[in-house]
């Protein structure tokens, strides 16, 4: 049993995979053997989550298939809906709300009693899921407009779906294609905190509802998805200060702030999903004339290049372009980490699938520090 120390698990070695590879050098993602900018622009979200889930790019057949079964279980009973329309009313944040209401989603799973070491019917529970998430952020989103919610069209994609479940309207291409491919590049990354949250849950063989709230309470936060929320929060910061970019980000780092959307525990060059979103922003802000953000952003980026930052391995992350890119489809800053927490369901269902063929309980161990020999005092002689 070896004593070192390794705070935050860095580096270390937990499992075997074959779903994604993060090389930090040179900034590379594969799905699955697959390059992340074919993927980007040549697969859909469905395509990627079957090849995630089932080992292999589906056929025409297949992928037609996998996508009519998970348009069908699109719809969410209307007890979590008055859950979801409960907890708008209360002011809950997004990613608290879907925290609940995934874990609601429990009572209402036909395979609820299912043995979870039978991992078909994990795989089922994790398409009901998967399929349901979208629906309950647009409904979410709609009750704090005073709005219903709109319900799931199986004719449309899953992103065009949600986009058309949020704003009562069906998307444009371009919308479609842009969210669809947002999606895809967020849907799995290696052994990231969420995703580990997941494993680790599933690994006491308890059932997959639970890893998927475990999950999103995870990503949650601002040091992992939570930071594409506080990306945008910056540039709207800059935005209403009579500062330039530049020297709001001087100032934030005089006074010991750390830059959203910048630094990576694996990545020690930009992201490169940060170069396909940035990429994207480009197009969007050139065919719409607005390009603030993509300004904002590029003048930041280059400022931070410039003060040594990427040397020092600290670089654009993929939470600092997808806002930005968000933002032209018009969806609320608050809805970009549930929007992350919806891709990735389909990267954690997946690692707790293949975790649990060759489960083993996951439980490191800590230095205790603490005394030992201590007199215990009953409480009155205290
Ligand atoms: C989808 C995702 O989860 S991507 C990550 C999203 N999170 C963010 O963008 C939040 C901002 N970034 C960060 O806080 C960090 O870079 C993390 C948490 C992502 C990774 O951090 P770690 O691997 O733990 O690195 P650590 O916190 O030790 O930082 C290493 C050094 O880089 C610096 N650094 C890291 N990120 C930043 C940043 N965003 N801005 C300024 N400096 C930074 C740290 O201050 C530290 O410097 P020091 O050694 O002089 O003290
Ligand atoms: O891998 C990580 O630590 C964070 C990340 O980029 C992701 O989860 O997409």
């Amino acid at each position: 049993m070896s004593d070192e120390l390794k705070r935050g698990l860095e580096g270390v070695l937990v499992a075997e995979s074959d779903l994604s590879y993060v090389d930090g050098e040179v900034g590379r993602l594969v799905y699955r053997g697959y390059d992340i900018e074919d993927l980007a622009r040549g697969a859909s979200y469905e395509e990627v989550v079957y090849l995630l889930w089932h080992g292999s790019l589906p056929t025409r057949e297949e992928l037609d298939a996998f996508a009519a079964d998970l348009a069908a279980e699109r719809a969410v009973d209307d007890d979590v809906l008055d859950t979801v329309q409960a907890l708008a009313d209360a002011g809950e944040r997004p990613m608290a709300a879907l925290r609940t209401a995934v874990s609601m989603l429990s009572a209402y799973e036909p395979e609820g009693d299912a043995d979870p070491a039978d991992l078909d019917a994990t795989l089922r529970k994790g398409r009901r899921i998967t399929a349901k998430i979208p629906t309950i952020l647009a409904a979410f989103e709609r009750a704090r407009q005073g709005e219903d919610p709109v319900a799931p069209d199986p004719d449309l994609s899953h992103a065009a779906n949600f986009l058309y479940m949020l704003t009562g309207t069906e998307p444009d291409e371009v919308s479609a294609e842009t969210f669809d491919m947002a999606l895809t590049l967020h849907a799995d990354h290696g052994f990231n905190a969420s995703t580990f949250t997941a494993i680790v849950i599933g690994s006491t063989m308890a059932d997959v509802y639970s890893g998927v709230t475990g999950g999103i309470g995870a990503l949650s936060g601002p040091l992992h998805g939570g930071a594409n929320q506080d990306v945008m929060e910056v540039l709207q910061e800059v935005d209403a200060s009579d500062k330039d970019p530049v020297q709001w980000v001087k100032d934030a780092r005089d006074e010991g702030r750390r830059i959203p959307g910048f630094g990576h525990r694996v990545y020690k060059v930009k992201d490169p999903r940060a170069n396909i979103l940035e990429e994207k922003l480009r197009d969007l802000s050139e065919s719409s004339g607005d390009t603030k953000w993509l300004d904002y952003t590029t003048a930041i980026e280059e400022y931070l290049t410039e003060q040594g930052l990427l040397d020092k391995g600290i670089a654009p992350n993929v939470d600092f372009y997808s806002g930005s890119v968000y933002d032209s489809l018009g969806i609320p800053v608050d809805m970009y980490t549930p929007i992350f927490a919806m891709s990735r369901a389909g990267g954690w269902i997946a690692h707790v699938v293949e975790y649990q063929e060759d489960n083993r309980l996951i439980r490191p161990r800590a230095r205790y520090t603490g005394p030992k020999d201590s007199e215990f005092v009953p409480v009155d002689e205290r």
